[in-house]
Protein backbone atom coordinates (compact mmCIF):
# COMPACT_ATOMS: atom_id res chain seq x y z
CA UNK A 1 0.00 0.00 0.00
CA UNK A 2 1.25 3.55 -0.70
CA UNK A 3 1.73 5.91 1.79
CA UNK A 4 0.66 8.82 -0.02
CA UNK A 5 -1.10 11.13 2.26
CA UNK A 6 -4.86 11.98 -0.01
CA UNK A 7 -8.00 12.82 2.00
CA UNK A 8 -10.75 10.53 2.21
CA UNK A 9 -13.40 12.17 0.36
CA UNK A 10 -16.97 13.61 2.28
CA UNK A 11 -20.08 14.87 0.82
CA UNK A 12 -22.16 16.53 2.75
CA UNK A 13 -26.42 16.64 1.43
CA UNK A 14 -27.95 18.74 3.86
CA UNK A 15 -31.18 19.08 2.02
CA UNK A 16 -33.21 21.68 3.73
CA UNK A 17 -30.65 21.76 6.34
CA UNK A 18 -28.13 23.82 4.61
CA UNK A 19 -29.10 27.09 5.40
CA UNK A 20 -28.40 26.51 8.98
CA UNK A 21 -24.99 24.57 8.56
CA UNK A 22 -24.51 28.12 6.41
CA UNK A 23 -25.49 29.62 9.19
CA UNK A 24 -23.99 28.01 11.76
CA UNK A 25 -20.19 27.98 9.90
CA UNK A 26 -20.76 32.07 9.32
CA UNK A 27 -21.15 31.82 12.82
CA UNK A 28 -17.94 29.98 13.05
CA UNK A 29 -16.05 32.21 11.07
CA UNK A 30 -17.08 35.61 12.81
CA UNK A 31 -15.39 33.74 16.31
CA UNK A 32 -12.54 32.83 14.59
CA UNK A 33 -13.07 29.24 15.71
CA UNK A 34 -10.64 27.16 14.13
CA UNK A 35 -7.70 29.48 15.53
CA UNK A 36 -9.56 29.35 18.99
CA UNK A 37 -9.88 25.48 19.00
CA UNK A 38 -6.25 25.15 18.98
CA UNK A 39 -5.94 27.23 20.97
CA UNK A 40 -7.56 25.20 23.26
CA UNK A 41 -9.99 28.31 23.90
CA UNK A 42 -12.44 26.73 26.07
CA UNK A 43 -14.78 29.20 26.16
CA UNK A 44 -16.22 28.03 22.88
CA UNK A 45 -17.59 24.71 24.60
CA UNK A 46 -18.64 26.12 28.07
CA UNK A 47 -19.31 29.22 30.43
CA UNK A 48 -18.36 27.41 33.45
CA UNK A 49 -14.39 27.82 35.02
CA UNK A 50 -14.72 24.31 35.93
CA UNK A 51 -16.15 22.61 32.78
CA UNK A 52 -13.00 24.84 30.86
CA UNK A 53 -10.06 23.78 32.97
CA UNK A 54 -11.60 20.14 32.04
CA UNK A 55 -11.43 20.81 28.44
CA UNK A 56 -7.93 22.81 27.97
CA UNK A 57 -6.45 19.78 29.91
CA UNK A 58 -7.83 16.96 28.02
CA UNK A 59 -7.05 18.55 24.28
CA UNK A 60 -3.73 16.52 24.46
CA UNK A 61 -5.03 14.37 21.28
CA UNK A 62 -4.94 17.26 18.83
CA UNK A 63 -1.10 16.92 18.65
CA UNK A 64 -1.03 13.58 19.04
CA UNK A 65 0.38 12.51 15.60
CA UNK A 66 3.64 14.69 16.20
CA UNK A 67 4.11 12.78 19.11
CA UNK A 68 3.63 9.36 18.18
CA UNK A 69 5.48 9.60 15.30
CA UNK A 70 8.71 9.55 16.98
CA UNK A 71 7.54 6.79 19.03
CA UNK A 72 7.23 4.50 15.73
CA UNK A 73 10.64 2.84 15.72
CA UNK A 74 10.19 1.77 19.45
CA UNK A 75 6.84 0.45 18.49
CA UNK A 76 8.40 -1.48 15.51
CA UNK A 77 11.46 -2.87 17.58
CA UNK A 78 9.10 -3.95 20.32
CA UNK A 79 7.20 -6.02 18.15
CA UNK A 80 10.35 -7.20 16.73
CA UNK A 81 11.67 -8.31 20.09
CA UNK A 82 7.98 -10.10 20.81
CA UNK A 83 8.18 -12.09 17.76
CA UNK A 84 11.77 -13.11 18.37
CA UNK A 85 10.96 -14.52 22.05
CA UNK A 86 8.15 -16.37 20.12
CA UNK A 87 4.78 -15.30 21.17
CA UNK A 88 2.32 -16.87 18.87
CA UNK A 89 -0.87 -14.28 19.89
CA UNK A 90 -2.17 -11.09 21.40
CA UNK A 91 -4.91 -10.75 23.60
CA UNK A 92 -5.88 -7.00 24.16
CA UNK A 93 -7.73 -6.09 27.21
CA UNK A 94 -9.22 -2.87 27.98
CA UNK A 95 -13.04 -1.32 28.05
CA UNK A 96 -14.06 1.86 25.85
CA UNK A 97 -11.83 3.81 24.50
CA UNK A 98 -9.13 1.81 25.50
CA UNK A 99 -9.83 -1.48 23.81
CA UNK A 100 -12.19 0.11 20.62
CA UNK A 101 -9.19 1.09 18.27
CA UNK A 102 -7.65 -2.58 18.35
CA UNK A 103 -11.58 -4.42 17.60
CA UNK A 104 -12.12 -1.82 14.29
CA UNK A 105 -8.18 -2.53 13.31
CA UNK A 106 -8.22 -5.73 13.69
CA UNK A 107 -11.70 -6.26 11.10
CA UNK A 108 -10.50 -3.74 8.48
CA UNK A 109 -7.05 -5.42 8.58
CA UNK A 110 -8.32 -8.89 8.81
CA UNK A 111 -6.88 -10.12 5.54
CA UNK A 112 -4.38 -7.55 5.19
CA UNK A 113 -2.18 -7.55 7.97
CA UNK A 114 0.38 -10.52 8.69
CA UNK A 115 1.41 -10.12 12.42
CA UNK A 116 0.12 -11.75 15.68
CA UNK A 117 -3.74 -12.54 16.02
CA UNK A 118 -5.07 -11.22 18.01
CA UNK A 119 -8.17 -11.06 20.37
CA UNK A 120 -10.11 -8.59 22.24
CA UNK A 121 -11.34 -9.14 25.77
CA UNK A 122 -13.82 -6.36 27.03
CA UNK A 123 -16.63 -8.28 28.61
CA UNK A 124 -16.64 -9.99 32.57
CA UNK A 125 -18.63 -13.07 30.69
CA UNK A 126 -17.34 -15.86 31.81
CA UNK A 127 -18.75 -17.97 28.48
CA UNK A 128 -16.63 -15.20 26.41
CA UNK A 129 -13.57 -14.93 28.71
CA UNK A 130 -13.53 -18.94 28.51
CA UNK A 131 -13.97 -18.75 24.81
CA UNK A 132 -10.53 -16.81 24.27
CA UNK A 133 -8.44 -18.84 26.76
CA UNK A 134 -9.49 -22.09 24.84
CA UNK A 135 -8.30 -20.30 21.52
CA UNK A 136 -5.18 -19.17 22.41
CA UNK A 137 -1.48 -20.86 23.01
CA UNK A 138 -1.87 -19.82 26.43
CA UNK A 139 2.17 -19.89 27.02
CA UNK A 140 2.96 -18.40 23.55
CA UNK A 141 0.25 -15.17 24.36
CA UNK A 142 1.08 -11.75 25.33
CA UNK A 143 -1.30 -10.15 26.81
CA UNK A 144 -1.87 -6.13 26.75
CA UNK A 145 -3.67 -4.81 29.52
CA UNK A 146 -4.94 -1.06 28.63
CA UNK A 147 -6.43 1.14 30.95
CA UNK A 148 -5.64 4.75 31.19
CA UNK A 149 -6.48 5.16 34.64
CA UNK A 150 -5.63 2.10 35.74
CA UNK A 151 -8.38 1.73 37.87
CA UNK A 152 -11.43 0.54 35.40
CA UNK A 153 -12.58 -2.80 37.06
CA UNK A 154 -12.79 -4.77 34.43
CA UNK A 155 -9.37 -4.81 32.95
CA UNK A 156 -7.85 -5.72 36.16
CA UNK A 157 -9.84 -8.47 36.84
CA UNK A 158 -8.99 -10.04 33.13
CA UNK A 159 -5.59 -9.75 34.36
CA UNK A 160 -5.62 -11.17 37.87
CA UNK A 161 -7.48 -14.13 36.06
CA UNK A 162 -4.48 -14.96 33.64
CA UNK A 163 -2.10 -13.67 35.66
CA UNK A 164 -2.80 -16.10 37.98
CA UNK A 165 -3.31 -19.10 34.69
CA UNK A 166 0.26 -18.00 33.12
CA UNK A 167 1.56 -18.06 37.01
CA UNK A 168 0.45 -21.76 36.70
CA UNK A 169 2.38 -22.35 34.14
CA UNK A 170 5.54 -20.50 34.09
CA UNK A 171 5.70 -19.20 37.87
CA UNK A 172 7.99 -16.39 38.68
CA UNK A 173 8.58 -15.48 35.15
CA UNK A 174 4.96 -15.11 34.63
CA UNK A 175 5.28 -11.34 34.11
CA UNK A 176 7.31 -11.73 30.57
CA UNK A 177 3.60 -12.48 28.66
CA UNK A 178 2.23 -9.32 30.03
CA UNK A 179 2.13 -5.41 28.68
CA UNK A 180 0.69 -2.50 30.00
CA UNK A 181 -0.10 0.04 28.55
CA UNK A 182 -1.42 3.06 31.29
CA UNK A 183 -0.95 6.68 32.28
CA UNK A 184 2.25 7.51 33.96
CA UNK A 185 1.62 7.59 38.03
CA UNK A 186 -1.40 5.36 37.48
CA UNK A 187 -2.06 2.65 40.49
CA UNK A 188 -1.47 -0.04 37.98
CA UNK A 189 2.01 1.32 37.11
CA UNK A 190 3.05 -0.40 40.62
CA UNK A 191 1.18 -3.51 40.01
CA UNK A 192 2.22 -3.82 36.84
CA UNK A 193 6.10 -3.11 37.49
CA UNK A 194 5.82 -5.74 40.90
CA UNK A 195 4.69 -8.29 39.19
CA UNK A 196 7.24 -7.95 36.41
CA UNK A 197 5.30 -7.08 33.28
CA UNK A 198 7.62 -7.11 30.07
CA UNK A 199 7.11 -4.05 29.30
CA UNK A 200 4.75 -1.10 30.25
CA UNK A 201 3.90 1.81 27.76
CA UNK A 202 3.52 4.93 29.69
CA UNK A 203 1.09 7.19 27.42
CA UNK A 204 1.26 11.00 27.22
CA UNK A 205 -1.23 12.71 29.67
CA UNK A 206 -4.11 15.31 28.32
CA UNK A 207 -5.80 12.50 26.19
CA UNK A 208 -9.20 10.90 27.33
CA UNK A 209 -9.37 7.26 26.62
CA UNK A 210 -12.15 7.51 23.48
CA UNK A 211 -10.00 10.05 21.79
CA UNK A 212 -6.90 7.64 22.42
CA UNK A 213 -7.10 6.00 19.35
CA UNK A 214 -4.08 7.34 17.72
CA UNK A 215 -1.83 7.22 20.89
CA UNK A 216 -0.20 3.93 22.35
CA UNK A 217 -3.76 2.32 22.84
CA UNK A 218 -4.36 2.08 19.11
CA UNK A 219 -0.56 1.80 18.31
CA UNK A 220 0.73 -0.88 20.02
CA UNK A 221 -2.19 -3.74 19.49
CA UNK A 222 -2.30 -2.20 15.80
CA UNK A 223 1.27 -2.84 15.22
CA UNK A 224 1.10 -6.43 17.01
CA UNK A 225 -1.04 -7.14 14.27
CA UNK A 226 1.42 -6.27 11.32
CA UNK A 227 -0.76 -3.17 10.94
CA UNK A 228 1.90 -0.44 9.13
CA UNK A 229 1.07 2.25 11.75
CA UNK A 230 3.54 4.84 10.17
CA UNK A 231 1.33 5.09 7.22
CA UNK A 232 -1.85 5.25 9.47
CA UNK A 233 0.01 8.28 11.37
CA UNK A 234 0.83 9.67 8.18
CA UNK A 235 -2.83 9.74 7.18
CA UNK A 236 -3.80 10.95 10.20
CA UNK A 237 -1.80 13.61 9.85
CA UNK A 238 -2.95 14.77 6.27
CA UNK A 239 -6.05 14.78 8.15
CA UNK A 240 -4.67 16.86 11.13
CA UNK A 241 -3.44 19.76 8.65
CA UNK A 242 -6.59 19.51 6.87
CA UNK A 243 -8.38 20.32 10.12
CA UNK A 244 -5.35 22.88 11.22
CA UNK A 245 -5.87 26.39 12.70
CA UNK A 246 -5.19 28.22 9.54
CA UNK A 247 -7.60 26.70 6.61
CA UNK A 248 -10.66 28.47 5.51
CA UNK A 249 -13.73 27.48 7.42
CA UNK A 250 -15.54 25.87 4.54
CA UNK A 251 -12.36 23.68 3.50
CA UNK A 252 -11.94 22.39 7.12
CA UNK A 253 -13.32 18.60 6.72
CA UNK A 254 -13.61 17.83 10.48
CA UNK A 255 -15.07 21.37 11.30
CA UNK A 256 -17.46 20.94 8.65
CA UNK A 257 -18.94 17.08 9.42
CA UNK A 258 -19.41 18.76 13.07
CA UNK A 259 -21.24 21.44 12.71
CA UNK A 260 -23.57 19.71 10.10
CA UNK A 261 -23.96 17.06 12.69
CA UNK A 262 -23.99 19.35 15.71
CA UNK A 263 -26.85 21.74 13.78
CA UNK A 264 -28.90 18.30 12.55
CA UNK A 265 -28.93 17.85 16.34
CA UNK A 266 -30.45 20.64 17.13
CA UNK A 267 -32.85 20.46 15.03
CA UNK A 268 -34.33 17.25 16.36
CA UNK A 269 -31.69 14.86 13.82
CA UNK A 270 -29.81 13.18 16.48
CA UNK A 271 -29.36 9.36 15.21
CA UNK A 272 -26.81 9.30 13.65
CA UNK A 273 -27.09 6.18 11.38
CA UNK A 274 -23.88 4.53 10.36
CA UNK A 275 -24.15 2.52 6.78
CA UNK A 276 -20.76 0.38 6.41
CA UNK A 277 -19.81 -2.55 4.60
CA UNK A 278 -19.27 -5.81 6.31
CA UNK A 279 -15.81 -5.35 7.20
CA UNK A 280 -16.14 -1.88 8.35
CA UNK A 281 -19.31 -2.99 10.96
CA UNK A 282 -17.13 -2.71 14.11
CA UNK A 283 -16.14 1.18 13.49
CA UNK A 284 -19.82 1.81 14.50
CA UNK A 285 -18.43 0.96 17.89
CA UNK A 286 -15.45 3.18 18.00
CA UNK A 287 -18.33 5.85 16.66
CA UNK A 288 -20.55 5.08 19.41
CA UNK A 289 -17.67 5.32 21.98
CA UNK A 290 -16.47 8.62 20.64
CA UNK A 291 -20.05 10.66 19.84
CA UNK A 292 -22.32 9.35 22.07
CA UNK A 293 -20.29 9.19 25.40
CA UNK A 294 -18.75 12.86 24.57
CA UNK A 295 -22.02 14.56 23.53
CA UNK A 296 -24.87 12.45 25.87
CA UNK A 297 -24.91 15.13 28.64
CA UNK A 298 -27.19 17.65 29.95
CA UNK A 299 -30.26 16.29 28.61
CA UNK A 300 -28.60 16.30 24.75
CA UNK A 301 -26.46 14.37 22.39
CA UNK A 302 -25.86 12.71 19.23
CA UNK A 303 -26.81 8.86 19.33
CA UNK A 304 -24.93 6.77 16.82
CA UNK A 305 -26.90 4.33 15.86
CA UNK A 306 -24.94 1.44 14.02
CA UNK A 307 -25.82 -2.10 13.00
CA UNK A 308 -29.66 -0.54 12.68
CA UNK A 309 -31.07 -3.09 9.83
CA UNK A 310 -31.52 -0.72 7.23
CA UNK A 311 -35.01 -0.07 5.61
CA UNK A 312 -36.81 1.77 2.99
CA UNK A 313 -37.13 5.90 3.53
CA UNK A 314 -40.93 5.59 5.13
CA UNK A 315 -39.62 3.51 8.27
CA UNK A 316 -37.61 6.77 9.20
CA UNK A 317 -38.74 9.46 11.21
CA UNK A 318 -37.45 13.10 10.94
CA UNK A 319 -34.81 12.14 13.61
CA UNK A 320 -32.38 10.80 11.26
CA UNK A 321 -28.89 11.50 9.60
CA UNK A 322 -27.74 8.97 7.64
CA UNK A 323 -23.87 8.25 7.80
CA UNK A 324 -21.88 6.14 4.61
CA UNK A 325 -18.86 5.31 5.66
CA UNK A 326 -17.10 2.81 2.44
CA UNK A 327 -14.27 2.32 0.80
CA UNK A 328 -14.11 4.01 -3.12
CA UNK A 329 -13.32 1.01 -4.59
CA UNK A 330 -16.09 -1.60 -3.30
CA UNK A 331 -19.45 -0.90 -5.19
CA UNK A 332 -21.13 -2.07 -1.85
CA UNK A 333 -24.10 -1.61 -4.04
CA UNK A 334 -27.21 -2.48 -1.59
CA UNK A 335 -26.12 -0.17 0.97
CA UNK A 336 -25.57 2.83 -1.49
CA UNK A 337 -28.92 2.69 -3.36
CA UNK A 338 -30.48 2.48 0.06
CA UNK A 339 -28.76 5.34 1.43
CA UNK A 340 -29.45 7.10 -2.49
CA UNK A 341 -33.27 6.64 -2.11
CA UNK A 342 -33.27 8.05 1.66
CA UNK A 343 -31.54 10.86 0.31
CA UNK A 344 -33.91 11.41 -2.47
CA UNK A 345 -36.83 10.72 0.60
CA UNK A 346 -35.17 14.34 1.85
CA UNK A 347 -32.76 12.88 4.86
CA UNK A 348 -29.57 14.58 5.25
CA UNK A 349 -27.06 12.12 3.95
CA UNK A 350 -23.24 12.07 4.40
CA UNK A 351 -20.92 9.85 2.38
CA UNK A 352 -17.34 9.33 3.48
CA UNK A 353 -15.05 7.30 1.10
CA UNK A 354 -11.75 5.72 2.40
CA UNK A 355 -8.84 4.63 -0.33
CA UNK A 356 -8.47 1.31 1.98
CA UNK A 357 -7.88 0.51 5.35
CA UNK A 358 -5.01 2.57 6.30
CA UNK A 359 -6.93 5.79 5.95
CA UNK A 360 -8.41 4.90 9.57
CA UNK A 361 -5.91 6.62 10.70
CA UNK A 362 -7.16 9.59 9.14
CA UNK A 363 -11.04 9.16 9.91
CA UNK A 364 -10.37 8.36 13.81
CA UNK A 365 -8.73 12.41 13.72
CA UNK A 366 -11.76 13.72 11.31
CA UNK A 367 -14.26 12.32 13.63
CA UNK A 368 -12.44 13.03 16.87
CA UNK A 369 -12.35 16.71 15.40
CA UNK A 370 -15.68 16.68 14.78
CA UNK A 371 -17.30 15.39 18.22
CA UNK A 372 -15.60 18.20 19.86
CA UNK A 373 -16.97 20.96 17.40
CA UNK A 374 -20.52 19.36 17.62
CA UNK A 375 -19.87 19.75 21.43
CA UNK A 376 -19.23 23.30 20.86
CA UNK A 377 -22.57 23.32 19.04
CA UNK A 378 -24.28 22.04 21.51
CA UNK A 379 -22.62 23.94 24.00
CA UNK A 380 -21.75 21.12 26.52
CA UNK A 381 -17.80 19.49 28.00
CA UNK A 382 -16.91 16.88 25.15
CA UNK A 383 -14.09 15.29 27.45
CA UNK A 384 -16.28 14.51 30.51
CA UNK A 385 -18.17 11.54 31.21
CA UNK A 386 -20.58 12.42 34.32
CA UNK A 387 -22.86 9.93 34.17
CA UNK A 388 -21.01 6.73 33.45
CA UNK A 389 -19.78 6.97 37.28
CA UNK A 390 -23.31 6.62 38.22
CA UNK A 391 -23.45 2.78 37.33
CA UNK A 392 -20.17 2.32 38.66
CA UNK A 393 -20.96 3.66 41.66
CA UNK A 394 -24.34 1.16 41.82
CA UNK A 395 -22.36 -2.04 41.22
CA UNK A 396 -19.42 -1.37 43.55
CA UNK A 397 -22.05 -1.11 46.56
CA UNK A 398 -23.45 -4.24 45.18
CA UNK A 399 -20.17 -6.04 45.16
CA UNK A 400 -19.35 -4.68 48.62
CA UNK A 401 -22.83 -6.90 49.73
CA UNK A 402 -21.35 -9.83 47.31
CA UNK A 403 -18.14 -9.47 49.33
CA UNK A 404 -19.69 -9.62 52.70
CA UNK A 405 -23.25 -12.06 52.25
CA UNK A 406 -21.47 -14.23 49.01
CA UNK A 407 -24.37 -13.56 46.78
CA UNK A 408 -26.03 -10.71 44.94
CA UNK A 409 -29.14 -9.40 47.09
CA UNK A 410 -32.62 -10.57 45.75
CA UNK A 411 -34.04 -8.70 43.25
CA UNK A 412 -37.80 -7.76 44.19
CA UNK A 413 -40.32 -10.26 42.46
CA UNK A 414 -40.92 -9.63 38.44
CA UNK A 415 -43.68 -8.04 36.94
CA UNK A 416 -44.61 -11.77 35.10
CA UNK A 417 -42.93 -14.49 34.30
CA UNK A 418 -43.75 -17.16 31.22
CA UNK A 419 -41.91 -19.86 29.33
CA UNK A 420 -39.00 -19.68 32.07
CA UNK A 421 -38.27 -15.37 31.51
CA UNK A 422 -38.90 -13.33 34.20
CA UNK A 423 -40.10 -9.52 33.31
CA UNK A 424 -39.48 -6.97 35.51
CA UNK A 425 -41.07 -3.83 33.96
CA UNK A 426 -41.25 -0.43 35.03
CA UNK A 427 -44.74 -0.84 33.95
CA UNK A 428 -47.75 -3.30 34.98
CA UNK A 429 -49.23 -6.23 33.27
CA UNK A 430 -49.86 -10.11 33.61
CA UNK A 431 -48.84 -11.84 30.76
CA UNK A 432 -45.09 -11.58 28.54
CA UNK A 433 -47.46 -9.77 26.05
CA UNK A 434 -49.11 -7.60 28.01
CA UNK A 435 -45.76 -5.97 30.13
CA UNK A 436 -44.19 -6.18 26.67
CA UNK A 437 -47.33 -4.22 24.89
CA UNK A 438 -47.31 -1.56 27.95
CA UNK A 439 -43.53 -0.99 27.53
CA UNK A 440 -43.52 -0.59 24.15
CA UNK A 441 -46.75 1.73 24.22
CA UNK A 442 -44.92 4.24 26.13
CA UNK A 443 -42.83 4.98 22.78
CA UNK A 444 -43.22 8.71 21.46
CA UNK A 445 -42.15 10.01 18.12
CA UNK A 446 -38.34 10.41 18.14
CA UNK A 447 -37.56 7.56 20.81
CA UNK A 448 -34.94 4.55 20.33
CA UNK A 449 -34.77 1.39 21.88
CA UNK A 450 -31.75 0.66 23.22
CA UNK A 451 -31.30 -3.91 23.72
CA UNK A 452 -28.49 -3.97 26.53
CA UNK A 453 -27.85 -7.33 26.47
CA UNK A 454 -25.47 -9.17 29.38
CA UNK A 455 -25.16 -12.64 27.48
CA UNK A 456 -22.32 -14.13 25.43
CA UNK A 457 -21.58 -12.36 22.22
CA UNK A 458 -22.17 -15.28 19.26
CA UNK A 459 -22.26 -14.73 15.68
CA UNK A 460 -26.21 -16.49 16.32
CA UNK A 461 -27.43 -14.41 19.18
CA UNK A 462 -26.02 -11.21 17.19
CA UNK A 463 -28.83 -12.39 14.47
CA UNK A 464 -31.41 -13.03 16.73
CA UNK A 465 -31.10 -9.27 18.54
CA UNK A 466 -30.84 -8.52 14.55
CA UNK A 467 -34.11 -9.54 14.31
CA UNK A 468 -35.40 -8.12 17.39
CA UNK A 469 -34.34 -4.33 16.53
CA UNK A 470 -36.04 -4.94 13.19
CA UNK A 471 -39.11 -6.18 14.71
CA UNK A 472 -39.62 -3.01 16.24
CA UNK A 473 -38.10 -0.95 13.30
CA UNK A 474 -40.59 -2.35 11.20
CA UNK A 475 -44.02 -1.95 13.73
CA UNK A 476 -43.11 1.26 15.59
CA UNK A 477 -41.01 3.15 13.04
CA UNK A 478 -38.59 3.50 16.21
CA UNK A 479 -34.26 3.75 16.24
CA UNK A 480 -32.74 0.61 17.54
CA UNK A 481 -29.43 0.25 18.85
CA UNK A 482 -27.83 -2.74 20.73
CA UNK A 483 -24.69 -3.21 23.02
CA UNK A 484 -23.42 -6.29 25.14
CA UNK A 485 -23.12 -5.43 28.54
CA UNK A 486 -20.59 -4.14 29.90
CA UNK A 487 -19.01 -3.14 26.97
CA UNK A 488 -21.57 -0.94 26.34
CA UNK A 489 -21.50 0.93 29.96
CA UNK A 490 -18.40 2.29 28.48
CA UNK A 491 -19.58 3.94 25.62
CA UNK A 492 -22.96 4.77 25.35
CA UNK A 493 -24.17 4.34 28.86
CA UNK A 494 -23.36 7.98 28.98
CA UNK A 495 -25.64 9.13 26.37
CA UNK A 496 -28.33 6.51 28.06
CA UNK A 497 -28.70 8.68 31.46
CA UNK A 498 -26.96 11.41 30.45
CA UNK A 499 -28.81 12.47 26.96
CA UNK A 500 -32.55 13.16 26.65
CA UNK A 501 -34.88 11.17 27.83
CA UNK A 502 -35.93 9.47 24.57
CA UNK A 503 -34.56 6.05 25.42
CA UNK A 504 -36.63 2.74 25.89
CA UNK A 505 -34.14 0.20 27.56
CA UNK A 506 -34.65 -3.82 27.38
CA UNK A 507 -32.07 -5.25 29.55
CA UNK A 508 -31.38 -8.53 28.74
CA UNK A 509 -29.81 -10.88 31.76
CA UNK A 510 -28.86 -14.55 32.48
CA UNK A 511 -27.87 -17.20 35.36
CA UNK A 512 -24.19 -18.29 34.07
CA UNK A 513 -25.38 -22.28 34.69
CA UNK A 514 -21.53 -22.30 33.68
CA UNK A 515 -19.83 -19.67 35.71
CA UNK A 516 -15.84 -18.96 36.01
CA UNK A 517 -14.35 -18.25 39.09
CA UNK A 518 -12.03 -14.72 39.85
CA UNK A 519 -8.54 -16.14 41.55
CA UNK A 520 -7.87 -14.74 45.07
CA UNK A 521 -11.75 -12.95 44.94
CA UNK A 522 -15.00 -14.19 46.85
CA UNK A 523 -17.02 -13.82 43.33
CA UNK A 524 -17.33 -15.42 39.86
CA UNK A 525 -17.53 -13.59 36.43
CA UNK A 526 -20.97 -14.05 35.96
CA UNK A 527 -21.93 -12.61 39.53
CA UNK A 528 -19.76 -9.50 38.49
CA UNK A 529 -21.26 -9.38 34.93
CA UNK A 530 -24.97 -9.66 36.92
CA UNK A 531 -24.17 -6.78 39.49
CA UNK A 532 -22.64 -4.43 36.43
CA UNK A 533 -26.55 -5.64 34.91
CA UNK A 534 -28.08 -4.74 38.07
CA UNK A 535 -25.89 -1.49 39.27
CA UNK A 536 -26.57 0.04 35.51
CA UNK A 537 -30.51 -0.72 35.42
CA UNK A 538 -30.47 1.01 39.26
CA UNK A 539 -28.94 3.65 37.38
CA UNK A 540 -31.33 4.06 34.94
CA UNK A 541 -34.10 3.93 37.14
CA UNK A 542 -32.83 6.63 39.04
CA UNK A 543 -32.83 8.84 36.38
CA UNK A 544 -36.30 7.52 35.57
CA UNK A 545 -35.45 5.75 32.00
CA UNK A 546 -38.02 3.55 31.18
CA UNK A 547 -36.85 0.00 31.64
CA UNK A 548 -37.84 -3.88 31.01
CA UNK A 549 -35.41 -6.23 32.30
CA UNK A 550 -35.92 -9.81 30.48
CA UNK A 551 -34.30 -12.47 33.01
CA UNK A 552 -33.66 -15.74 30.96
CA UNK A 553 -32.37 -17.73 33.63
CA UNK A 554 -30.45 -20.60 33.05
CA UNK A 555 -32.85 -22.30 30.06
CA UNK A 556 -29.76 -21.25 27.33
CA UNK A 557 -29.04 -17.97 25.82
CA UNK A 558 -30.48 -18.31 22.66
CA UNK A 559 -33.46 -19.92 23.27
CA UNK A 560 -34.10 -17.75 25.83
CA UNK A 561 -34.08 -15.01 23.55
CA UNK A 562 -36.15 -16.79 20.73
CA UNK A 563 -38.59 -16.96 23.12
CA UNK A 564 -38.75 -13.12 23.72
CA UNK A 565 -38.98 -12.46 20.14
CA UNK A 566 -41.81 -14.56 19.90
CA UNK A 567 -43.70 -12.62 22.60
CA UNK A 568 -42.55 -9.55 21.27
CA UNK A 569 -44.02 -10.33 17.62
CA UNK A 570 -47.10 -11.25 19.36
CA UNK A 571 -47.31 -8.30 21.56
CA UNK A 572 -46.59 -5.75 18.69
CA UNK A 573 -48.58 -7.51 15.94
CA UNK A 574 -51.90 -6.37 17.79
CA UNK A 575 -50.65 -3.22 19.00
O1 LIG B 1 -8.77 3.32 30.02
P1 LIG B 1 -9.55 3.28 31.28
O2 LIG B 1 -9.13 4.31 32.26
O3 LIG B 1 -9.54 1.89 31.86
O4 LIG B 1 -11.02 3.61 30.92
C1 LIG B 1 -11.82 2.83 30.08
C2 LIG B 1 -13.14 3.55 29.86
O5 LIG B 1 -13.70 3.76 31.15
C3 LIG B 1 -14.74 4.67 31.37
O6 LIG B 1 -15.94 4.02 31.33
C4 LIG B 1 -14.78 5.88 30.49
O7 LIG B 1 -16.05 6.40 30.50
C5 LIG B 1 -14.30 5.57 29.08
O8 LIG B 1 -14.17 6.78 28.37
C6 LIG B 1 -12.98 4.85 29.13
O9 LIG B 1 -12.47 4.65 27.84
Amino acid sequence: MDSTPALPAMTLEMGTYQASLNAQLEKFRGHNFTTGFWQKQADLWVADAEGQQSIRSFMGWLRVVDTMLPAVPEIEQFVAEVKAAGFRHVVVMGMGGSSMTPIVLRQAFEHLAQGLPMSVLDTTNPGSVREIEQAIPLAETLFVIASKSGTTAEPLAFGDYFYARMQELKGDQAGENFVAITDPGSQFVTQATEQNYRRIFLNFAEVGGRFSALSYFGLVPAALFGIDIKTLLQRAKTMMRACGSEGAVEHNPGLELGAALGVLAQQGRDKLTLVVPADLSDFGLWLEQLVAESTGKQNTGILPVAGDPLGSPEVYGTDRVFVYVGYESLPDEENRQQVAALQAAGHPVITILLHDPLDLGAEFFRWEVATAVASAVLGINPFDQPNVQAAKTATNRLMEVVEQQGQLPQTSAPTTSEDGLDYYANVTGNSAEAVLKAFFGQARPGDYLCVQAYLMETPALNTELDALRQLVQQRLHLATAAGYGPRFLHSTGQFHKGGPDTGLFLQITTDHPHDLPLPGRPYTFGTFQNAQAAGDLQALQDYNRRTLRVHLGSGGEQAGVEQLLESLNEALSTK
